[in-house]
């Protein structure tokens, strides 16, 4: 009985796999964006590093998140923990005091700062010390991070954002790549000079946070007919950065050309997958600006890491939803990354 039972087990398996690799197949070819779809297989494929014997902790990659607050504790875990799960050696949080005991029983994996401060708890005349002891906190790490996201579940506290944004400027002078998300957004998006002109930054905004920077930035409305246009002149306004467009079709432009990736994806529109996408990016922008140097032709690293972000996560959440259907939540999607990057990227036999 118990052998009947798990041979019908495995053969629902087999079916919903079999299943699965049509709609993979099918998701492939209806929705790419002709002309400019870029060749997201490949770019993930030459990007990410091989597994050896010979390397150390730490050579794959240390992310840090700068993220997480009183109301907001999963959004620096799911990003957090994405990185870990692609592939990086070591994850941080940098949050609030109330924030780190919560985010560090989600997992042991990751390394928590209780750092971060919100007006409620601070004194009008320590705002000084304590901004300079959250900075000071942040830059003995610094030099050692590969990749910053700033934003997810950071909160709005202007106290805490302008502690943020002195953590930016000094990430910037130290050449740290960034990856803004979430409220890092609205911060960068109400003091665009915290990320003008700095290639090694990348926006990721969703409709919303899309909308209040084209709004901003370029002072109109989004133009739903002519995306690629707009997006472009608003990358080129921000003096190059590289701004990831989440949607049906992910965009992505460093103001000198534009990329979509459309294949795979999920109808689950569940809260936590953009910060997936961001530790997922922050991932991917380190391992290419690692190679770009060997990659034909040169391609800028921000871009590089936006593609194949975007093309991981769409499959993570397709596989994921594939298995779950209605009830597909982040922590599953975060599951399914593993997987789909050894799909689409052996460990080492992929080059
Ligand atoms: N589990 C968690 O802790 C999560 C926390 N998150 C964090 O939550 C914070 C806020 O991000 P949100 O994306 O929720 O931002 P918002 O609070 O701006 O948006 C929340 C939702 O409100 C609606 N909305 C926003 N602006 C609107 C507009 N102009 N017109 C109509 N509807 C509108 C949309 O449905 C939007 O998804 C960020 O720090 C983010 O990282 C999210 O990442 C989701 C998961
Ligand atoms: N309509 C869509 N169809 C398919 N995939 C989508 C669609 N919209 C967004 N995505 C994908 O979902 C992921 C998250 O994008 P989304 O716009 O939901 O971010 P978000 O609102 O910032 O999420 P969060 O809840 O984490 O803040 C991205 O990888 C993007 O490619
Ligand atoms: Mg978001």
């Amino acid at each position: 009985m118990l052998g009947y039972s798990i041979a019908i087990r495995r053969l629902q398996c087999l079916v919903r796999f079999l299943v699965g690799q049509n709609k993979n197949r099918l998701h492939s070819t209806m929705t790419t964006v002709p002309g400019i779809e870029a060749d997201a297989l490949n770019v993930l494929r030459s990007i990410t590093p091989t597994l050896d014997l010979t390397r150390h902790k730490g050579q794959a990659g240390k992310i840090a998140v700068i993220g997480g607050c009183r109301e907001y504790t999963g959004a620096p875990y799911f990003s957090a923990i994405s990185a870990l799960k692609i592939g990086a050696d070591l994850s941080h949080v940098f949050c609030t005091k109330d924030a780190a005991p919560v985010i560090k029983s989600y997992s042991p994996e990751l390394i928590v700062h209780p750092i971060l401060e919100e007006s409620y708890s601070v004194r009008d005349e320590d705002k000084r010390s304590i901004s300079a002891k959250v900075l000071a906190e942040v830059n003995k790490w610094m030099e050692r991070f590969d990749c910053l996201v700033v934003g997810p579940g950071l909160g709005r506290d202007p106290f805490l954002l302008d502690c943020v944004s002195d953590i930016m400027k000094h990430a910037r002078h130290s050449n740290v790549p960034m990856v803004i998300d979430g409220d890092g957004l609205f911060l960068v998006t109400n003091c665009l000079d915290l990320v003008s002109g700095y290639p090694l930054a990348v926006l990721t905004p969703n409709v919303y946070e899309y909308r209040r920077l084209v709004e901003k930035v370029l002072n109109c409305e989004v133009d739903s007919q002519d995306g690629t246009e707009q997006l472009l002149s608003l990358a080129k306004r921000v003096g190059g950065v590289t701004i990831l467009r989440k949607g049906k079709s992910d965009l992505i432009s460093d103001g000198e050309s534009v990329k979509s990736v459309s294949i795979y994806g999920s109808p689950r529109r569940c809260g936590g997958q953009g910060d997936v996408l961001s530790g997922s990016v922050a991932v991917f922008l380190y391992w290419a600006r690692q190679r770009v140097a060997e990659l034909e032709p040169r391609s800028n690293p921000t871009m590089l890491g936006g593609i194949a972000g975007s093309i991981l996560v769409r499959k993570a959440a397709l596989l994921a939803f594939e298995n779950k259907r209605r009830s597909t939540l982040t922590g599953d999607i975060i599951e399914c990354l593993g997987m789909s990057l050894e799909d689409i990227c052996p460990v080492n036999r992929h080059r």
